[in-house]
């Protein structure tokens, strides 16, 4: 049971499919806390502070040291060494796929988000669909200052270690505030997204308003091969918000953001990537730099510096197979 072993990443490896019994208890100071599904604990403080917070990882089951760090604050909260002062909800996403060290098993459920999960049949969509649910209810309670850092591993090395991907906002200011929160937890790097996509972060901001970013803290590692001092910053961030501590939100902590510039989808078998399979994320091309091809098509940079993000030939076709980013322009709203 979680409420003795204050494990949930071992309990959710052990029962990657069915709970074999929901849980609920109160630890000390009254905070009700509740296991209802696989992966899925929330924590209820009996006065809670202004925040509603939702952390995830393991939505890509490979993606192994965010999943780490959450369960090291759950067993903090569970041991009471970490006093949950605002609402918090913990999602482990794709237990199956944790089980397995896999990225996915069907489909990659960070496309599945924003209901997209009912064009498609299997396990992630079920869970995708869940994943929403849980969200739902835990938003709609109250009309809180809502916070989503949906937490993963990038698959390549990377140029810039830690990076925020800051979803779609339809025209409304980017926060200063959130970036510099993200910032002073050693994320020196932010994508802005100017289209809605069907990942877990824009869910969560264009359905409820949330403060929601997609955060990667490092490459993919198996369990038990993450370095923690390496995403101690924003552990400690996490854990401020928690507890109603102040956040840090110096103005000076170091952070570049970026455009998206391209988002290029793979339309055909015949997509292929133009630079080698070790190129790190964040690597810069030249304007006319030949990218990817799909069958006649060509993408080339259309700035000197243009840099690649997250390219995978492999992914299923229709979906996002390389972004380019470039600095900032200064005509985009800030708050
Ligand atoms: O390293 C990679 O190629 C992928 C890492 C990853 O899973 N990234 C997320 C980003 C989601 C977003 O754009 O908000 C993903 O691709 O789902
Ligand atoms: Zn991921």
């Amino acid at each position: 049971m979680l409420q003795q072993h204050h494990d949930l990443l071992s309990h959710t490896l052990k029962y990657p499919s069915n709970l074999p019994q929901q849980e609920q208890f109160e630890l000390a100071g009254g905070v009700e806390v509740s296991l209802t599904d696989v992966g899925i604990l929330r924590f209820e403080p009996p006065q809670p502070d202004a925040a509603d917070i939702v952390l995830s990882a393991g939505v890509h089951g490979n993606e192994t040291g965010p999943i780490e760090l959450l369960n090291r604050l759950v067993q903090e909260l569970l041991a009471g060494t970490l006093n949950c002062r605002n609402r918090l909800l913990i999602l482990l996403g794709n237990p199956p796929a944790m089980v397995v060290g896999k990225r996915e098993l069907e489909h990659n459920m960070n496309r599945l988000f924003s209901g997209n999960h009912s064009n498609y049949q299997g396990d992630e969509a079920q869970r995708a669909k869940r994943l929403e649910l849980a969200v739902t209810e835990f938003f709609q309670q109250r009309d809180g200052q809502r916070y989503h850092y949906d937490l993963h591993t990038a698959i390549r090395d990377s140029k810039r270690e830690k990076f925020a991907i800051y979803p779609f906002r339809h025209g409304k200011p980017w926060k200063r505030q959130q970036l510099a929160f993200l910032a002073n937890g050693g994320i020196d790097t932010a994508l802005l997204i100017h289209s809605p996509q069907t990942t877990f972060s824009y869910f969560s901001s264009n359905q409820f308003g949330a403060d929601a970013f997609t955060v990667e803290l490092g490459k993919v590692r198996p369990f038990g091969h993450n370095d923690s001092q390496s995403v101690a910053q924003i552990e400690s961030q996490l854990r401020r918000l928690i507890s109603a501590e102040p956040v840090l939100i110096d103005a000076a902590a170091p952070l570049t953001v970026f455009d998206v510039a391209q988002e290029i989808n793979k339309q055909s078998d015949a997509f292929t990537l133009n630079f080698a399979d070790d190129a790190a994320n964040f690597t810069e091309y030249q304007r006319g730099d030949l990218l990817a091809q799909d069958g006649e098509v060509e993408y080339r940079a259309k700035a000197d510096g243009e840099a690649i993000v997250f390219p995978n030939a492999k992914v299923a076709l229709g979906q996002r197979a390389l972004l380019t980013v470039l600095p900032v322009g200064a005509e985009q709203p800030f708050e």
